[in-house]
């Protein structure tokens, strides 16, 4: 059966809904960055730039780096931005758009977010990079799919236990990211941890200017909290929702932030693009190696 125009939205010009991209226009390795402007930041270091577009928060440019064609795409702010954006780039490459089926031999991607996120432990100062091995999901998006077992259940079960979460919060859960992936990022400049992705950035990262937050112990046992000698190294608002619909779609999916607030010690970076600057071109050389 096709897939209905009210469930896969095409434009007249027969581009997908929100990104605006055709299939032609997205390359196998895809960087995903939350704010637009932070694309020309990737690709001015691309040796050509082959296209560009940008619809609402949603700009692309694609281009070659040292001979490796890569799409830089901004996502927005959270984790519903990540539902739309992970849809859509699937659809790009693993449903034919004229036929509106899935394709019989499906593409898989290697994304890579490059964000920023503030470091939920002292040890981890501004100015470094944390490359995500787990997404700790807090915001609830990923509940409207079918997990089909890509979560780790004895894990979020003793974070639950552990912090006493609220049921009348969504149910925390941990996904992985792709080890090939981080096996080709990871080096002695990485810190490596969970990373806590909320679906807010002030009360649900428990930041407190007027209103008081649920549980106003949660970031502290959040930043004491262990498992397998993995702890929770960050906050941010994408990473767990990448690495699920990642996962679910069959991509290959990995998160590296550059720490900009230290939320233990309560600074903030003093020269933040900088630091953006630094892991930009540390993760397009890593992707060359
Ligand atoms: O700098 P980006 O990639 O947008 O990432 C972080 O910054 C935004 C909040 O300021 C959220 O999107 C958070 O995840
Ligand atoms: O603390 C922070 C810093 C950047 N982005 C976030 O979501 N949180």
């Amino acid at each position: 059966m096709p897939i209905k125009e009210s469930e896969l939205i095409l434009n007249p010009d027969n581009s997908i809904y929100h990104l605006n991209l055709k299939p032609e226009h997205v390359a196998k390795t895809i960087i995903l960055v939350g704010d637009q402007d932070r694309v020309e930041k990737v690709s001015k270091y691309f040796d050509r730039i082959e296209f560009k577009i940008q619809k609402r928060e949603f700009k692309t440019h694609t281009g070659y780096y040292k001979k490796k064609r890569i799409t830089v795409i901004s996502t927005g702010i959270g984790p519903d931005n990540i539902d739309i954006v992970l849809n859509e780039l699937d659809a790009l490459v693993n449903i034919d758009f004229g036929t509106r089926q899935i394709k019989e031999t499906l593409t898989k991607l290697h994304i890579i977010r490059i964000g920023t996120s503030g470091s939920l432990q002292a040890h981890i100062p501004v100015d470094t990079f944390v490359l995500s091995t787990h997404g700790l999901d807090i915001n609830g998006m990923l509940h409207a799919y079918q997990l089909n077992n890509i979560n780790t259940p004895d894990f979020e079960q003793a974070f639950i236990t552990h912090t006493n979460w609220s049921p009348n919060k969504a149910r925390p859960i941990i996904i992985e990211g792709s080890q090939i992936l981080r096996d080709q990022l990871k080096s002695e400049q990485t810190y490596e941890g969970l990373t806590a992705t909320a679906g807010g950035f002030y009360g649900p990262q428990g930041r407190v200017l007027r209103l008081p937050v649920q549980d106003a112990q949660l970031n502290s046992k959040m930043d004491n909290f262990e498992y397998n000698n993995i702890r929770i190294s960050n906050f941010e608002m994408e990473t767990s929702a990448i690495f699920g619909l990642a996962k679910l779609l069959g991509h290959e999916a990995l998160s590296l932030n550059a720490i900009i607030a230290n939320r233990a010690t309560g600074n903030f970076t003093k020269k933040p693009a900088l630091t953006i600057d630094k892991l930009i071109k540390y993760t397009l050389d890593k992707l060359v190696e």
